[in-house]
């Protein structure tokens, strides 16, 4: 099986963010992937809550989820996109970071709200309050696909292992972890991070990046670390897509997952423990 990985650098016009997707997913599909994957925030990258509000919808009116359904269904691919700014219901008045497959009718198979909220502040100048405008899910998602069993999280998720170890343990075997990863902690710790959860799962972990500069009509640009990556379930790199935007494509063969869960079955060696107190 073939997948793409999508790297975009994606502005805060929605409408843009999708023309510059359309010829993208095109040539992914014409180059043999049957599984897409784009980033994080697929529709808009902005750090103004005015931009935001004015821009984003609910997922029942938002155009690049309309948009992108027509496109996986004219091209008949899986898609996973990476996640949506989405408004939520009433009265949260949060967004919804919310990652969608789709598949090759353009039917929505699954969703998945992330989980964990990145506030930090990772240099003296550069703080993140995801949560100030994100309502955080609390619900886990396995889907089921030709391919074997997808695991949804999106970025900042990645730090814990927990989730994915629980994702594995239902099933999954790719592991999806679509971001926009900061060009501070990048550097350190996206490629670590991603390979140990191949490996402490034998998953396949396909993870499509937002890169550089994105371009905001409001609030400030922000900068991103890029590296789409696909890691192999023995937690080999098999993909790294560097700084620009583009397709790249990797080859998938769940036989690998197999052989990586019976050479070392650490997924069924958990202990019940008690303490550290
Ligand atoms: O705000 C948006 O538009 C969409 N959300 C994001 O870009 C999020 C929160 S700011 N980014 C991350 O989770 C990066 C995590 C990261 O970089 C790390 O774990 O080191």
């Amino acid at each position: 099986m073939r997948a793409a990985l999508l790297q975009i650098t994606a502005s805060d016009d929605p409408a843009g963010n999708l023309r510059m997707l359309l010829p993208m997913l095109q040539e992914a599909a014409e180059g043999g992937a049957e599984l897409v994957l784009t980033p994080e925030v697929t529709n808009c990258v902005s750090a103004s809550r005015t931009h935001q509000q004015g821009v984003l919808r609910q997922e029942g009116e938002d155009t690049t989820l309309a948009g992108l359904r027509d496109a996986a269904s004219a091209l008949g691919i899986w898609l996973l996109i990476g996640s949506l700014a989405v408004k939520s219901e009433p009265p949260e008045e949060r967004f919804a970071n919310r990652s969608f497959l789709i598949d090759p009718s353009g039917n929505i198979a699954a969703r998945y709200d992330k989980m964990h909220m990145f506030d930090v502040q990772v240099t003296e100048t550069e703080t993140y309050r995801e949560s100030a405008g994100f309502a955080p899910g609390d619900r886990a998602v396995t889907a089921p696909t030709p391919f074997g069993m997808l695991g949804l999280s999106v970025c900042y998720d990645v730090r814990f292992p927990y989730l994915y170890r629980a994702l594995a343990q239902a099933g999954a075997q790719i592991l999806t972890v679509p971001a926009a990863f900061s060009p501070a902690t990048g550097p350190g710790h996206w490629e670590p991070l991603l390979r140990a959860r191949a490996i402490e799962t034998g998953s396949y972990v396909l993870a499509p990046a937002q890169t550089g500069e994105h371009p905001a009509q409001r609030g400030r640009a922000r900068r991103t670390y890029g590296h789409s990556m696909a890691v192999s379930p023995w937690g080999e790199v098999l993909v790294d897509a560097g700084t620009e935007p583009g397709v790249v494509f990797v080859d998938l063969d769940p036989a690998q997952v197999q052989k990586a869960r019976s050479q070392v079955p650490s997924l069924e060696h958990d202990r019940v423990f008690s303490g550290p107190a």
